[in-house]
């Protein structure tokens, strides 16, 4: 798990850093690991560090002042430093420090020249026009420079975060950075975990500053394959059907028979002890033969999911309203959204809309959800009381009343096809039938989803994926025991 943290709550375990220790030189133990960073970057691409040229582009604040202390250090190591300011008035303790160590400070060209300021046979930039402290986009001359780096093939290391980029919501706005490496201080920030900013920080280099942590602090906590793993809820050797969970599904109408099939696929897959069908006629005549497990009928069942596929299915308020009063935890999906209850769900429900479902909710463009998705998410748990899953290229998990958000593990963009959905909200269900929390249930749903496609080198078919799900939890079951006997060797 990685957790990240917005601008204003990293500045405040910036104060408290120096406030516990005032001669800890933040900047120096910056600048000292960029270096580092940069040099190892040099070894990897041209064998050595000594002799390279390296261009330092320079903003006005501290992101420069950062950018121009590595800048000498890798200048007394041999390394031909330019710097270039583009922006603001570049730090003047750094600026002299390059100059000591033998660094050049280019002279600003005019806008439409400033291309030509990138040196021939230049081997890397360093990218310290802004940080923590820029707003999204550049402007034009900065983009410039960074339309003939890219020309050139020069790699960029960026200072920190890619300059651009939008530090708290993972927006790309304008002309942005796109680093091969970033080397961020103190914390991770949000933009390294969702898209599309996520993808502009090429490899990212964690440095330790000695923050400490704090509870009051919003956390934005990505998970990775080794949470999956560890807390699926495998069954046990005492497990029965119903303690594995069962799982009734209202799902699909005659219009959209497909979305009740695909859900019950992705129930089956992800290990539901039952599956009881309550949706369509038309879902029910393909499953009877696709899925022989599947049972139809009244009965009892630990969770529901509802609304995918269900059209413009006029009794749906109802079936959610009856649902909301037997207490049971359930996922509403796709066309349920449009019918819930005026006074809202309860957190231990799930909604799983995408982002133009979440606009209608929300009353708002799918563009702001896009460019905002764990804003969004957190207006759509508190609008609606329920725990939502905000799907997309980034999925982020928020609980109503809560600011920190989970965010599940990332996949391939072919994933984003109709019937995925389907599957999901089905796989989900499962996870709430067997007693996970809601929050839970829908960042590793999606992220069961997400590491399954990732196994595929191509577009597959939803139903497919579904069936392959299986095979990966068989796996992740594996690793997360041999995990649990090593620590319990250990211990
Ligand atoms: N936190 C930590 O623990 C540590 C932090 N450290 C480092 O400090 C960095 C943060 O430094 P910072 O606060 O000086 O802000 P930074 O991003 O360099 O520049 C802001 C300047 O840019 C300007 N500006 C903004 N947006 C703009 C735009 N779109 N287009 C044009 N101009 C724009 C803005 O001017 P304004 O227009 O607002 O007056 C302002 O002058 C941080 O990322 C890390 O590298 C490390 O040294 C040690 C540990
Ligand atoms: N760019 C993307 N990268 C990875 N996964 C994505 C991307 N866009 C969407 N997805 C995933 O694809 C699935 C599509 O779901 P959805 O649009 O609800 O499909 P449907 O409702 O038609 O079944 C979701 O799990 C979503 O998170
Ligand atoms: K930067």
């Amino acid at each position: 798990m990685q957790t990240a943290y917005p601008v204003h709550d990293i500045r405040r375990l910036e104060e408290a850093a120096i406030a516990a220790d005032p001669r800890h030189d933040l900047m120096q133990a910056a600048a000292g690991a960029l270096a580092a960073v940069v040099a190892g970057e040099l070894v990897e691409r041209r064998g050595a560090v000594y002799g390279a040229r390296v261009l330092l582009l320079i903003g006005g604040g501290n992101n420069g002042g950062d950018a121009l202390f590595a800048g000498a250090l890798l200048a007394r190591r041999g390394v031909a430093v330019r710097a270039l300011p583009v922006l603001g008035t570049p730090h003047p303790a750094g600026l002299a420090a390059l100059r000591r160590a033998g660094g050049r400070i280019l002279e600003p060209l005019a806008v439409d020249e400033q291309a030509e300021t990138v040196p021939q046979g230049c081997d890397l930039a360093v990218d310290g026009v802004l940080g923590i402290g820029g707003r999204p986009g550049l402007p034009d001359r900065v983009a410039a420079v960074l339309d003939r780096l890219n020309d050139l093939r020069v790699p960029i290391v960026a200072v920190d975060l890619p300059s651009g980029v939008d530090a708290d919501t993972g927006a790309v706005p304008g002309a942005a950075v796109t680093a091969a490496v970033t080397v961020s201080f103190g914390a991770a920030k949000p933009c390294q975990l969702i898209e599309p900013a996520r993808s502009r920080c090429g490899r990212v280099v964690d440095v330790d500053l000695g923050f400490g942590h704090d509870d009051r602090l919003t956390r934005i906590s990505a998970l990775d394959e080794d949470d999956l793993a560890r807390d699926w809820p495998y069954p046990g050797v005492t497990s029965s059907k119903y303690t594995r969970g069962v799982v009734g599904i209202d799902a699909g109408s005659d219009s959209y028979p497909g979305a009740g099939i695909l859900a019950a696929h992705g129930a089956v897959y992800a290990g539901a002890g039952m599956v009881r069908f309550h949706g369509a006629e038309e879902s029910r005549r393909v499953l009877t033969g696709a899925l022989p497990n599947i049972v139809y009928g009244d009965g009892r069942v630990q969770a529901m999911l509802y609304g995918s596929g269900w059209g413009d299915r006029p009794d749906g308020a109802d079936v959610i309203a009856h649902g909301l009063e037997t207490g049971l935890p359930a996922v509403v999906d796709a066309d349920g959204l449009q019918r819930l209850p005026a006074g809202g769900l309860s957190p231990e429900w799930l909604i799983t809309p995408h982002a133009g479902e979440l606009a209608r909710l929300l009353g708002c463009d799918r563009g702001e959800v896009e460019s905002d998705p764990v804003g969004a998410a957190h207006r759509g748990a508190d609008r609606t009381h329920a725990t939502v899953l905000l799907k997309g290229a980034t999925q982020v998990v928020a609980r109503p009343g809560r600011r920190s958000v989970l965010i599940a593990v990332p996949g391939p963009a072919w994933t984003a096809q109709a019937g995925s959905g389907d599957v999901l909200a089905g796989i989900c269900a499962t996870l709430l039938a067997a007693g996970v929390p809601a929050a839970r249930a829908g960042a590793l749903g999606a992220s069961l989803q997400a590491v399954t496609a990732a196994e595929f080198p191509g577009p597959v078919p939803p139903h497919r994926l579904a069936e392959h799900a299986a095979t990966v939890l068989g796996r992740l079951g594996q690793r997360a025991a041999g995990a649990a006997d090593r620590e319990g060797s250990r211990s």
